[in-house]
């Protein structure tokens, strides 16, 4: 299998996302659960995401298991690497967008990243270097109360250099609006000064056509799901796709099974849908507390469950609000409880599993890494989209036969997403 674009997800959620979008955009696209095993059967494609949770981890760990799946795809035949980021360009001073995007630049050689977060589908623009998230700057968004990277700074050229060895510069808006030239002519100017990454200003598809063009004529770069739009529009403008495009429709074969929702997210979107699915089917809330004391909650949570799975679907959500989040954070610690929360989730994730559902929404990225971990499940292919940046997953080589997903990030889907996601698997 030869393939023409690399991607190195940084969660499993933004992994779907980016795949959704390649896909969109007319590229055969799998996405893989970190390097998959050399017996795993994967369908003739144009581009692979590999699925890494590295977006919370230290940055030494982060940069290794980058290092090793950039080597596995570039051993595959990709030309182009794009680091798949958070689109609300989720990190901490200590990582892990710089370290990594460096290294991954140092092995294939040095030169200037284009790095760009901006996914204009889902309200995310980036202006002189300054991310907006819907109408708000980063720092004034519901990021800013992220349990694992709360995001208080905007402007991405000063985030970016936190974490970065080397000098970050911009490309700005006029000189994207300019083409593909202008921005080549920036880049040129940027190496020079000794900048190894350039954040990219881009507020409408078009800028991230021009950017995709820019970036595809260099080994790597480092961005959400606009610059996979980017990408992929100018590998088919290139003429070197070779097939008819994508399809999404054999990915969706029913699978039969109970159906289940289980939510880690702490977003704003999140805690609104599942206040939404309380009005059609069971949520259970689980106590944050309780999960951290010891394994009763987990076993009520699943006997909860057994009495109610077999007539429709359930919510379990150990989702709460910043005020409880941070009380909770208070006592145990930012990563011990998010860490300790996730691993409770994925427990039950498996037990209904085991139960027999096979049709599946988890909310959060961590969430839904800490889950599909958990069940082993080597690779996905992409079916049709339920929400900008969610598409139905189908499991290939799975253990316990076929199943639908749907790995939905904190931020993405409307209110009704959970019942629209289900709607989609049958
Ligand atoms: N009640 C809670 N208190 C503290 N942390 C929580 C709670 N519920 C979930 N978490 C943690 O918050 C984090 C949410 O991150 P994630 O799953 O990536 O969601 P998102 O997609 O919104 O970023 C996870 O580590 C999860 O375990
Ligand atoms: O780019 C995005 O916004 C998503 O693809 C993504 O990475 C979301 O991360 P989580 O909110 O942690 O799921």
């Amino acid at each position: 299998m030869a393939i023409l674009l690399g991607s190195i997800a940084d969660d499993y959620t933004g992994a779907s996302d980016l795949a959704n979008t390649l896909t969109k955009n007319g590229l055969r696209t799998v996405q893989t659960v970190g390097i998959p095993d050399p017996s795993l059967a994967l369908p003739d494609v144009d581009a692979v995401v590999v699925s890494l949770k590295i977006r919370s981890v230290p940055a030494s760990d982060a940069v290794t298991a980058a290092s090793s799946a950039e080597r596995w795809l570039r051993q595959r035949g990709a030309g182009h690497v794009l680091y798949k980021i958070c689109s609300t360009f989720d990190s901490t001073d200590a990582g892990n967008i710089g370290p990594v995007t460096e290294a991954l630049s140092d092995a294939a050689g040095g030169g200037v990243v284009l790095v760009t977060p901006a996914f204009p589908e889902t309200g995310r623009t980036v202006y002189l270097g300054h991310l907006f998230v819907g109408g708000q700057p980063l720092n004034e968004s519901p990021l800013k109360d992220h349990p694992l990277n709360p995001m208080h700074d905007a402007n991405l050229v000063r985030v970016l250099t936190r974490q970065s060895r080397n000098a970050v510069g911009l490309v700005d808006l006029t000189a994207i609006a300019a083409g593909a030239g202008a921005v080549k002519a920036r880049l040129d100017a940027l190496r020079t000064a000794g900048v190894t990454a350039v954040i990219a200003d881009a507020i409408f598809e078009r800028d991230l056509e021009t950017l995709g063009e820019v970036a595809l004529e260099t080994p790597v770069s480092t961005g959400a799901s606009g610059l996979g739009l980017g990408l992929a529009r100018a590998l088919v403008r290139s003429g070197r796709i070779s097939s008819d495009g994508a399809t999404t429709a054999d990915a969706i074969r029913p699978v039969g099974g109970l159906s289940a929702i289980v939510a880690g997210s702490c977003s704003k979107a999140t805690l609104h849908q599942i206040d939404v699915a309380e009005r059609s089917m069971p949520v259970l809330r689980l106590d944050p507390e309780r999960l951290l004391a010891g394994p009763d909650e987990i076993a009520a949570a699943i006997s909860w469950a057994g009495d109610r799975i077999s007539a429709g679907p359930v919510v379990i959500a150990a989702s709460a609000a910043p005020e409880t989040v941070s009380r909770l954070q208070s006592l145990h610690g930012r990563e011990a409880s998010g860490h300790a929360i996730e691993t409770a989730t994925s427990i039950i994730t498996a037990e209904l599993v085991e139960r027999g559902v096979r049709r599946l929404v988890v909310a959060g990225g961590e969430t839904s890494g800490a889950a599909v971990d958990r069940l082993a499940i080597p690779a996905f292919l992409i079916g049709p989209e339920i929400a900008p940046g969610v598409p139905v997953l189908r499991t290939v080589g799975n253990a316990q036969g076929d199943m639908l997903l749907a790995l939905k990030s904190g931020n993405f889907g409307g209110e009704d997403f959970f019942t629209a996601a289900l709607a989609m698997m049958h």
